[in-house]
């Protein structure tokens, strides 16, 4: 998946990319504050026979107004109804006309595009469905068989938008787990429980989880559905087909690109964490439940308290010296990143219209989490040590093409020139080829690097040369410029990159290999 271009403008995508970064402003360490989208479902057929008041309504894109009905219990705890405030409120309820009805192409366009543009620039990014049992959370994050939710639009969408980047190569990887009664499960894996760690910068991770490669959205598509079957779910008094675990999808993005402007290598590295909880469900004993379901639900809410107390906990802008229980339960031990760490985070809180108990404690807990700042910063390495070196081969590209255009415009149309031009393009674009390429070793790197500059300075007398010869006549010139020519005839440059080319097996570079050069010379 490596393309080059000649371009050397800036492509729409690569415009978009650097006007968002913009306006996001800084790469650097700075706050963010958690993002939070609310979502009402529509009735669901058996409620809809039981015909119950509608307890919610959205005021206005970014507010919700809940209301303890008037024939409720809570309509004499709760005279008035209560009001919210989010980033964005999303009415799925119903297709009336006044609050424009949010499908899931809606919900992609209000988190998924966010979360990939985040992803892209090099920001670490999580979104996180919150509700209660049956609110709509798998519905909105996995979606349908004849409705893709959020995952598999925003899975499909990152192929789509990294095939339009050029001068860049991409790696993806994926992971799938589930969280069981507080034990990670690999869902791509063979079953078996798996145990988290923390690295040195205390960082949690999953030891001996299998993350793959994956190239195209058709291959993502496949394990994500593979993963999805393995899921725990039961039905329960509240939703036919409960998610009884955690699950966390993580799509690992690794970017490498020539930074023309400071003529660096940059690698941006970013994790995209996808994150559908179970429900809280409150179990009464009148609800008959055999043990397993209550413990799954005793689990299920032990993990669920664990975040709310460290979202509360985060919400309260905690010092240095607080300690935050996030390894408490596990599923907060692996969201550590994710709330309150280096990551731009989207919480949908998903709510049924009709349970005011519930939703009024979705929205409060929603609200907590509002008020969360991440500390973010964009995850960019830079080979350093190459920096000075590539920077120096641009200044000297930069020289070239000068000389070549000042040729040019004294309308030396030699037969040198011509050469020389072609063989400065073809230099330019094979070492821009290296740069751009991941599997291309520092050392090959850093010695192509010392050869292009030895090729370079010959190629810049060759150039004055002509100069010389356009200024005074071609005969003086001739022979010292043929002798040069001559000599980067005989620079051994097809034996390194023939090596290269066997390393690589890559397109890219076999469009400027040496054969290549034998035509242009
Ligand atoms: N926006 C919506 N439009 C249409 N149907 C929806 C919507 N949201 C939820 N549903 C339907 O409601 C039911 C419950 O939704 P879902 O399974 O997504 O809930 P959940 O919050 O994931 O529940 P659990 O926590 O028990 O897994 C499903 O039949 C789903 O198809």
């Amino acid at each position: 998946m490596i393309k080059v271009s000649k371009r050397t403008a800036l492509s729409p995508v690569k415009l978009n990319a650097a006007m968002r970064q913009e306006k996001r402003g800084i790469e650097g360490p700075h706050e963010d504050s958690i993002k939070v989208v609310v979502r009402v479902r529509p009735l669901l057929k058996r409620e809809i026979e039981r015909s119950p008041e509608c307890l919610v309504d959205i005021d206005n894109d970014q507010s919700i107004v809940l209301s303890p009905g008037v024939n409720s219990l809570q309509a004499r705890k709760y005279r008035e109804a209560q009001k919210f405030t989010f980033s964005k409120c999303l009415w799925s309820y119903d297709k009336r006309t006044s609050v424009p009805y949010a499908d899931q192409n809606t919900v992609f366009a209000e988190v998924g595009s966010e979360l990939l543009d985040n992803t892209l620039d090099g920001f670490n990014s999580c979104v996180i469905a919150y509700g209660q049992t049956g609110s709509g959370k798998t519905y909105t994050m996995m979606g349908t068989d004849d409705e893709d939710g959020l995952i598999p639009m925003v899975c499909r969408q990152l192929f789509t938008r990294l095939d339009q980047q050029v001068h860049t190569k991409v790696q993806v990887k994926i992971s799938f787990i589930e969280i069981y009664q507080e034990n990670v499960y690999d869902l791509l894996g063979n079953g078996s429980k798996l145990r988290v760690r923390e690295n040195s910068e205390r960082i949690p991770f999953i030891e001996n989880l299998n993350e793959y490669n994956v190239s195209d959205s058709r291959e993502i598509m496949k394990l994500l559905n593979e993963g999805f079957e393995k899921r725990t779910t039961a039905e329960t008094h509240l939703n036919k087909q409960s998610s009884r675990s955690h699950s966390i999808l993580t799509v690992t993005v690794v970017q490498e690109k020539f930074d023309p402007a400071t003529g660096s290598l940059v690698k941006l590295k970013s994790n995209l964490k996808l994150v559908d909880l179970a429900g809280s469900e409150k179990f009464v004993a009148s609800d008959g439940l055999d043990k397993t379901r209550q413990q799954e639900g005793s689990r299920i809410n032990k993990s669920l308290v664990t975040l709310g107390r460290v979202l509360t906990i985060l919400s309260q802008r905690p010092t240095k010296k607080t300690v935050i229980p996030y390894r408490d339960s596990i599923l907060t031990w692996l969201l550590k990143e994710n709330i309150g760490g280096n990551s731009k985070t989207i919480m949908i809180a998903c709510v049924s219209p009709t349970d005011f108990d519930e939703t009024l404690s979705t929205l409060r807990f929603a609200t907590i989490t509002s008020r969360i700042e991440n500390q973010v910063q964009v995850n960019k390495e830079s080979r350093s040590n190459m920096d000075e070196m590539v920077k120096q081969f641009q200044l000297e590209k930069a020289k070239l093409l000068e000389c070549i255009s000042e040729l040019k415009q004294m309308d030396s149309r030699s037969d040198e020139l011509r050469k020389l031009e072609n063989y400065v393009e073809w230099q330019n674009n094979y070492i821009d080829t290296l740069t751009f390429t991941n599997s291309v070793t520092q050392k090959q790197l850093s010695s192509s690097l010392r050869a292009a500059q030895k090729r370079n300075e010959l190629l810049m007398s060759s150039l004055m040369l002509t100069l010389k010869g356009s200024e005074t006549g071609p005969n003086e010139a001739t022979d010292e410029l043929s002798k040069l020519i001559d000599k980067l005839h005989r620079l051994d440059i097809k034996s390194p990159l023939r090596d290269i080319e066997k390393d690589l097996q890559c397109d890219l570079v076999m469009t400027y290999s040496a054969n290549v050069i034998d035509d242009m010379i």
